[in-house]
């Protein structure tokens, strides 16, 4: 076939595609998310060779790579980011870095934000996302088995030791699963263990709900702004495995309350968590 009418066929499909989209909110977002996943792939194409070519193999010296692509993403879905902050990522040395997760999108969240020598604790699951997977594991991405607390707290061990010897920061995600509900989950502890035994700071990092344009529940996806605000670090000196409980209640009431001052909501009564988790997303690998 000529390739003038593969360029036809193509224009045409997306126009199809696009009329199908605005008609139908469903079908707009299965698009939209299978573009966003379609892009990580064709992402993490680029980034592979790249990667291998100028840093040989897996190194959090990647993550450059690997966040120059992605911070292009948020223009293909009309998303804005309002970040606040940036300053307090600047502590000599590591750091846990801890956050709100509510969706695969935080990925772009985070590229805009993620400063240098820094990695992710991810699930384990997401090695089997093929390229992408690879992606990840050439970044440096922590993996860690969430079914079995006695393995996830040995790697996380692990990391606080190496943390310090290679002076990295590590983000983690301590909800512990993505959480769409416009609010938080209770913090798993994970995190402030690693803190507490690296005897580094907690740097938390808060991005307002997506509520308002991306609901899985009724397949709401248009464009947005977010707002993203890098909180002061919490120091974590002196402090030992009796302050986890404080350290995580603090970190989590300080980064709950900033939520819904960047969602531009009243704040819910003060409690632990919301009233029915309604994890909606628990078991799916991505969606
Ligand atoms: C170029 C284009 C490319 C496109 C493609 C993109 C590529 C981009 C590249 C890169 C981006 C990567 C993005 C990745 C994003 C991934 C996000 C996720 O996957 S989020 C899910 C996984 N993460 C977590 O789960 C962490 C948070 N979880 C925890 O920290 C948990 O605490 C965990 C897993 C360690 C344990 O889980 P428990 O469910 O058993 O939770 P508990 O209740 O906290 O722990 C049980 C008991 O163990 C103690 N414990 C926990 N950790 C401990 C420790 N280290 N030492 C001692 N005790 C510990 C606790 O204190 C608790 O005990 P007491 O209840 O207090 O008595
Ligand atoms: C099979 C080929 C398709 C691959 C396309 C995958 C592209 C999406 C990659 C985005 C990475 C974002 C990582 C992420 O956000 O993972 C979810 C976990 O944090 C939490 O998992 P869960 O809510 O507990 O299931």
């Amino acid at each position: 076939m000529e390739p003038g009418w593969l360029l036809w066929g193509a224009a045409v499909l997306l126009l199809l595609l696009h009329v199908l989209a605005e008609l139908s909110p469903a079908v707009g977002f299965v698009l939209r998310l299978g573009w966003y996943c379609l892009l990580c792939v064709l992402g993490s194409l680029l980034a592979v060779p790249a990667c291998l070519l100028l840093n040989g193999g897996r190194t959090v010296r990647n993550m450059r790579i690997i966040k120059n692509i992605v911070k292009a993403f948020k223009y293909f879905f009309g998303l804005k980011f309002e970040v606040k902050g940036l300053e307090n990522f600047e502590v000599e040395g590591p750091a846990i870095v801890v956050s709100n997760h509510q969706s695969i999108l935080d990925m772009m969240g985070l590229m805009e934000v993620l400063p240098d020598n820094c990695v992710q604790v991810g699930k384990k699951e997401l090695l089997y996302t093929g390229i992408v997977g690879l992606i990840m594991y050439l970044g440096g991405v922590i993996f860690i088995n969430r079914k079995s607390t006695t393995s996830a707290k040995m790697v996380m061990s692990e990391v606080a030791k190496t943390m310090v010897a290679e002076n990295v920061k590590v983000w983690v995600y301590p909800e512990g699963t993505r959480n769409c509900t416009g609010d938080f989950l209770p913090f798993k502890k994970g995190a402030f263990h690693l803190a507490i035994q690296a005897q580094v700071p907690v740097i938390p990092v808060v991005y307002s709900s997506f509520t308002s344009f991306y609901n899985p529940k009724t397949k709401l996806f248009t464009s947005g702004k977010i707002k993203v605000e890098i909180l002061p670090p919490i120091e974590t000196k002196g402090l030992t495995s009796d302050d986890v409980s404080d350290l995580t209640d603090r970190c989590y009431h300080t980064m709950r309350e900033t939520f819904f001052v960047l969602s531009g909501r009243p704040s819910p009564s003060e409690q632990w968590g919301p009233d029915q988790p309604d994890v909606w997303c628990g078991t799916a690998l991505l969606v």
